[in-house]
């Protein structure tokens, strides 16, 4: 047990998927894994093992933030020494040709979270993804079709900013492909703890245009980013 997940150690898997929204990891339990048992429903953030074409996989919710996120990737690391983590997320696109439901593996992710001032000072950390993840997810994605882009995503600190509209400019000016809010704390807790980490995200709206998807719709249809993070996590 750890303070917030109330599972015993050998209770998770060594690779585990991880959606913000916690009725994901439920929806992703229940239509992708077999014989999945929850291991955890402290906070309502719940956790499942199961199998998945025969490897056993857990998926565990994290919440929004960088803050919540870091609280269950260093407990899933630290106490249950899980090696493979990819993160199944939805975000915010600020390209033109980037569109809604198209899937983003995050290569690398800049950010405005205070955590990595923290830790290195003036030094700016480059918090980059596992290649052999990446690699994995992105074949897996090439052969369902899949619009794929890869490339740098903004962990932003801030659901609602002030001075979007231009801040958004300014990351889209630089080739940033979409805005989320965890992705920068896994990859710098991985690189921490020399572990294997990967973002899959889903674009649930366009920030330029404004097209959007519904609630329900992110918490149970991006299922094409659950498939390939799925494949992804359980390739060598
Ligand atoms: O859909 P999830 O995985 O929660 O990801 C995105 O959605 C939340 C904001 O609505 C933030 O957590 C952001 O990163
Ligand atoms: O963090 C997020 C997620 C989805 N859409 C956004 O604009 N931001």
């Amino acid at each position: 047990m750890t303070t917030h997940i109330g599972a015993n150690k050998g209770d998770i898997a060594d690779k585990v998927l991880l959606p913000g929204d916690p009725l994901r990891a439920k929806f992703i339990a229940e239509n992708f894994l077999e014989d999945a048992v929850c291991y955890n429903e402290v906070r309502g953030m719940y956790g499942y093992t199961g199998t998945y074409k025969g490897e056993r996989v857990s998926v565990q919710g994290t919440g929004m933030g960088v803050p919540s996120i870091s609280i269950y990737v260093n407990e899933l690391m630290d106490a249950y020494d899980v090696q493979k983590l990819v993160r199944v997320g939805s975000c915010g696109a600020i390209q033109e040709d980037v569109n809604v439901r198209d899937v983003i593996l995050a290569n690398t992710s800049s950010t405005d979270s205070s955590m990595n001032r923290a830790t290195f000072g003036e030094v700016d950390f480059a918090p980059s993804a596992d290649f052999t993840l990446l690699r994995n997810a992105y074949d897996a994605g090439v052969k369902k079709n899949l619009n794929l882009h890869v490339g740098n995503v903004f962990t932003s600190d801030q659901f609602y900013r002030d001075n979007a509209k231009e801040f958004n400019q300014k990351l889209a000016d630089y080739n940033v492909l979409a805005i989320e809010m965890e992705t920068s704390a896994l990859y710098t807790l991985a690189a921490k703890y020399n572990r294997q980490a990967l973002t899959v995200l889903t674009v649930s709206d366009h920030i330029l245009t404004g097209e959007e998807t519904t609630s329900e719709e992110r918490q149970t249809t991006f299922t094409d980013m659950m498939e390939i993070a799925l494949d992804a996590v359980i390739q060598d």
